[in-house]
């Protein structure tokens, strides 16, 4: 049985969906699945198409084709949404006269929420001695957690939001940070887009790449750094000449990159070390390249776009 949030599943499922905006082709076929635990991050370009699809998730764009479920279900047809989903998509999105506390008052009781759940979302997020303070005068840190209390107001299973980190200080990146990871221990789901995957590097467990309106990689943080490792090892060493000898007798393939440095794939750390202790030849430090997240990513978009590239020629567009 699947586990649930106060009987809503905390789930997005994307299907298939397509979507043009006149001759621009937004989302081709765009297809994943958020999952309960874990913060999926939706990373991808400007212009990938991450918010036509939470806007197509909130049912603020219709597809042209395809489906999207909220916790099971569409969500036009969920009778009172915020206790589904809640969302962040433009966080300057508020009346500045009014106060924080009154803008969240205001959609509360557009959803038959009152004064108790407000207070309650005031505390999570920590503006509880701005609160009375009008919203126009907030920075942008600010604005994204009185975003975030709004999205919380029906205590919903799943989040969805977009680029949640764009003008935060240190000190509100830690916040969300911090944040994202308790939402989801209680076994629910969070979307959360950027156009940085360093941005998602410490937040996100599970990423879906997109470009070009489709999803380019769909997997685990870890996995995705793994994938892209390469194996690459740098060695640093008195006896260059002699080291590279060795190394390519192993089966490596080596390049000097400095007077004492030498880069080295196709051979894995310990492997270095066992063939040069073998041949006694000294060495002063062995490290093994681990691949950032932004590597990665950038490695699966350009090859999405040479993909497109290609079928588009092909298409004779
Ligand atoms: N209302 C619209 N009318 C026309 N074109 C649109 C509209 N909304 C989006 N597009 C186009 O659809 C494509 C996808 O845009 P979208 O905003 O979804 O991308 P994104 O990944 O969110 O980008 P960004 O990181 O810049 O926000 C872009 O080419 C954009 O210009």
């Amino acid at each position: 049985m699947e586990r649930t949030i106060d009987g809503s599943r905390a789930t997005i499922e994307v299907r298939n969906v397509g979507k043009r905006f006149g001759s621009t082709r937004a989302l081709d076929g765009m297809t994943f699945e958020v999952r309960p635990g874990q913060v999926t991050g939706f990373v991808g370009p400007n212009g990938a198409g991450k918010s036509t699809t939470m806007r197509v998730i909130l049912g603020l764009d219709r597809p042209d084709r395809g489906e999207v479920l909220v916790g099971g279900v569409p969500y036009r047809s969920l009778r009172t949404p915020l206790k589904h989903i809640g969302a962040l998509l433009d966080a300057s999105a508020l009346q500045p006269s009014r106060s924080a506390r009154h803008h969240l008052l205001w959609l509360a009781h557009s959803q038959g929420l009152g004064v108790r759940e407000v207070d309650a979302v005031i505390r999570r997020v920590g503006l509880q001695d701005v609160a009375r303070r009008k919203a126009g005068s907030f920075s942008l840190g600010m604005r994204q957690r009185l975003g975030i209390a709004a999205a919380l107001l029906g205590d919903p299973p799943v989040l969805m939001l977009d680029e949640p980190f764009n003008g935060l200080d240190p000190e509100g990146f830690r916040w969300m940070r911090g944040f994202l990871a308790s939402f989801v221990e209680q076994g629910r789901a969070v979307l959360v887009s950027s156009h940085l995957m360093s941005e998602l590097q410490d937040s996100a467990h599970h990423v879906v790449v997109v470009g070009r309106g489709r999803v380019v990689a769909d997997t685990s943080v870890r996995e995705l750094l793994a994938s892209v490792s390469h194996g690459r090892v740098s060695l640093r060493t008195s006896a260059t000449t002699e080291a590279m000898n060795v190394l390519a007798r192993a089966g490596a393939t080596v390049s000097s990159t400095g007077s004492d440095t030498i880069s080295v794939s196709d051979l894995d750390a310990e492997d270095v070390v066992a063939a040069l202790g073998a041949h006694a030849v000294p060495f002063s430090e062995v490290s093994a390249h681990r691949a950032s997240l932004e590597e990665a990513y950038m490695e699966l978009t350009r090859d999405a776009v040479q993909y497109r590239g290609v079928a588009d020629e092909e298409a004779g567009r």
